[in-house]
């Protein structure tokens, strides 16, 4: 069975932020990863991590004004100072909290943006991002994210682009974050895609889709392609990263005891 994380994010909403770090440890994780860390100070989270045992497995870099529509800076030509600021913000971060790797979010290019000047200042970045993470051996994770349902615009929505992307940058350290639920909205043949993208995957999330909510509200073989995972010899952390429906400890028939 694959290594489970709570994203805190979505998971044990019914609580405050700094509760669910309880709730994640009782009901059996013991790594929790989260969308932004930055409105807690670090060595409160670490404090949060060490009393309840449990290992903080991802975040994301700043992404820019969430409420403002941004949904990530990376891609984006005029934004390079920005995206740098955040990158030394999240150090601070991982350090603190000892994360392994930082997921950077390419974002949603203006209207008539250029889309090649658009994948060169996603390459400048994500080089830039890799090797400030490098220092502290930490990795750097480039996720797709389906244009269909949940960020319309965004400026990788498949595997093959976020690879290219990877390929591209050329850094040992920036590997692909592999989220089942995006790559099934987006019609890929997600179990033959994880045999074959494996030697690029840093970090796997799942939900199940249609949806976005707990494994078996929907049409997604979830048992399966968490059997795929052991099967292709993945052993990094699998998260849940999806909004129950219900009350959280109810959406978690999924997870072994
Ligand atoms: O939406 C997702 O999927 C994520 O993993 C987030 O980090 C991006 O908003
Ligand atoms: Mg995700």
């Amino acid at each position: 069975m694959p290594r489970f994380a709570a994203n805190l994010t979505l998971l044990f909403t019914e609580l405050p932020f700094l509760e669910r770090y309880a709730a994640a440890a009782e009901a059996g994780f013991k790594g929790v990863e989260c969308l932004f860390p930055y409105e807690w100070a670090p060595t409160v989270l670490a404090e949060c991590l060490r009393e309840h045992d449990l290992r903080q497995v991802l975040f994301n870099l700043p992404a820019g004004d969430w409420g403002a529509g941004d949904r990530g800076l990376a891609a984006l030509p005029d934004r390079e100072a920005e995206f740098r600021d955040g990158v030394a913000r999240a150090l601070a971060y991982t350090e603190a909290l000892d994360c392994p790797r930082v997921n950077c979010l390419a974002g949603i290019p203006a209207a008539g943006a250029d889309p090649e000047h658009c994948f060169e200042t996603l390459v400048h970045n994500l080089r830039y991002a890799a090797d400030r993470l490098v220092e502290q051996g930490r990795e750097v994770t480039v996720e797709p994210i389906n244009t269909r349902v949940d960020i319309p615009g965004f400026f990788l929505a498949t595997s093959d682009q976020a690879l290219a992307a990877i390929t591209a940058a050329d850094r040992p350290n920036l590997r692909l974050q592999y989220d089942l639920y995006h790559a099934w909205v987006m019609g890929e043949a997600v179990a033959a895609s994880l045999s074959r993208l494996r030697p690029h995957i840093g970090h796997v999330q799942f939900a199940d889709a249609p949806g976005r909510h707990q494994p078996g509200s929907g049409e997604m073989p979830l048992a399966e392609l968490f059997a795929r995972l052991d099967q292709i010899g993945y052993q990094g952390w699998v998260s849940a990263e999806y909004r129950p429906l219900g009350h959280t400890r109810d959406s978690l028939g999924w997870l072994p005891v």
